[in-house]
């Protein structure tokens, strides 16, 4: 039979969960900007913020490291011109990191240090005839940006500025015979993305178009020996599948369809005990994407210490709940 490609757990991995040690790991990535190790990289910055940022205030240490240059920064990085906001200083906006900005806004309630409506008009001019987004003016088509889209003007309260029928079409043009989605009509089935659709329709209040059954059989499908997720067949197990995964069937209200003693201990092997934070596998060098990713798939699994994060924007619930936002969750 095909070998399953998988990875093999260590005996003295960590097993138990290393919370200060991820705080330290994260702080210390907002410190070392005074040196050219700033672990996060310009073109990533805004949305390493909004992981890292995101990360401390699942596991209960948020307001004691924000600097008040980082809402400057974020000011900043918005192009008065198109209204976008981009990853860092001196970069072309887009989608991508205008969501990562408004998350971080809503997590802090200082929405209004930027221009909303700025921000809204650049939503809605990437929105193209067939419903579909761009990322940017550069015009690349993915699912991911009708996501973005969605995730961003639902936070400001501004989905008017769309034209959401066509926006649920093209997304509905998106979805495969397996029952997941791609990038693109046609496009392969993959865990990123079929998060990022089923997001999409929880925030348009139609995942009633989603086959749900054959989905939520193809995403336990994910599940390797090892415990570990992968986001399609014959591909290893990493801990970002993990939240993709897991937050998809969470919205199809089939979480109990995997296994999670398997899923956490897997999670738990991705800790890097040394440095802190969590890798895509273990072994692997730890990095925010995967902090977050890692710590919030252990919130949907109940875990007591971590605060309960909301499936649908990846932010702790109770920023989703002051906002006032129901996004549609199956039952
Ligand atoms: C390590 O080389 C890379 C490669 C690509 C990228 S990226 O294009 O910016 N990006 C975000 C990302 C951030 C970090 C961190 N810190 C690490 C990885 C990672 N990947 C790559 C990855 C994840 N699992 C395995 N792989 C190889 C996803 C990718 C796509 C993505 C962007 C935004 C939101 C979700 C997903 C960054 C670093
Ligand atoms: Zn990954």
């Amino acid at each position: 039979a095909m070998p399953i490609k998988d990875v093999v757990l260590d005996e003295n991995r960590p097993k138990t969960l290393l919370i200060d040690k991820h705080a330290d790991f994260i702080i210390k990535l907002f410190h070392s900007e005074d040196n050219y190790e700033f672990a996060i990289t310009d073109y990533l910055r805004m949305s390493g913020m909004y992981w890292g940022l995101t990360a401390l205030d699942l596991i209960h240490k948020k307001d004691q490291h924000l600097r008040t240059d980082l809402f400057d920064f974020i000011k900043n990085c918005q192009d008065p011109e198109s209204g976008g906001i981009s990853a860092s200083l001196n970069h072309d906006p887009h989608l991508l990191h205008t969501l990562s900005a408004v998350q971080i806004l809503c997590m802090y309630d200082k929405v209004d240090i930027i221009d909303i409506e700025g921000v809204v008009k650049y939503v809605a001019s990437l929105q193209q005839s067939d419903g579909s987004f761009s990322g940017d003016k550069w015009g690349e088509i993915d699912t991911r940006f009708s996501f973005c889209a969605v995730a961003t003007l639902s936070l400001l309260k501004r989905m008017d500025a769309i034209d959401v029928d066509k926006a649920v079409k093209f997304i509905e043009s998106c979805k495969n015979f397996d029952g997941g989605f791609g990038s693109r009509p046609l496009s392969e089935s993959h865990a990123g993305l079929i998060y990022c659709c089923l997001g999409f329709l929880s925030i348009t209040n139609r995942l009633d178009i989603v086959d749900r059954d054959t989905l939520a059989w193809w995403l336990c499908e994910r599940q390797l020996p090892s415990g570990g997720l992968n986001g399609r067949p014959e591909k290893l197990p990493d801990v970002c599948y993990s939240w993709w995964v897991l937050s998809s069937l969470k919205l199809l209200g089939r979480l109990h369809w995997i296994s999670w003693t398997d899923l956490e201990n897997f999670i738990m092997a991705c800790q890097d005990g040394e440095t802190g934070g969590i890798s895509d596998r273990p072994g692997d060098v730890a990095d925010p994407y995967h902090t977050l990713f890692g710590l919030a798939a252990l919130s949907l699994l109940g875990y007591s210490n971590i605060k309960s994060v909301n499936p649908t924007y990846c932010m702790p619930q109770e920023v989703i709940d002051r906002l006032g936002l129901k996004p549609q969750v199956l039952a």
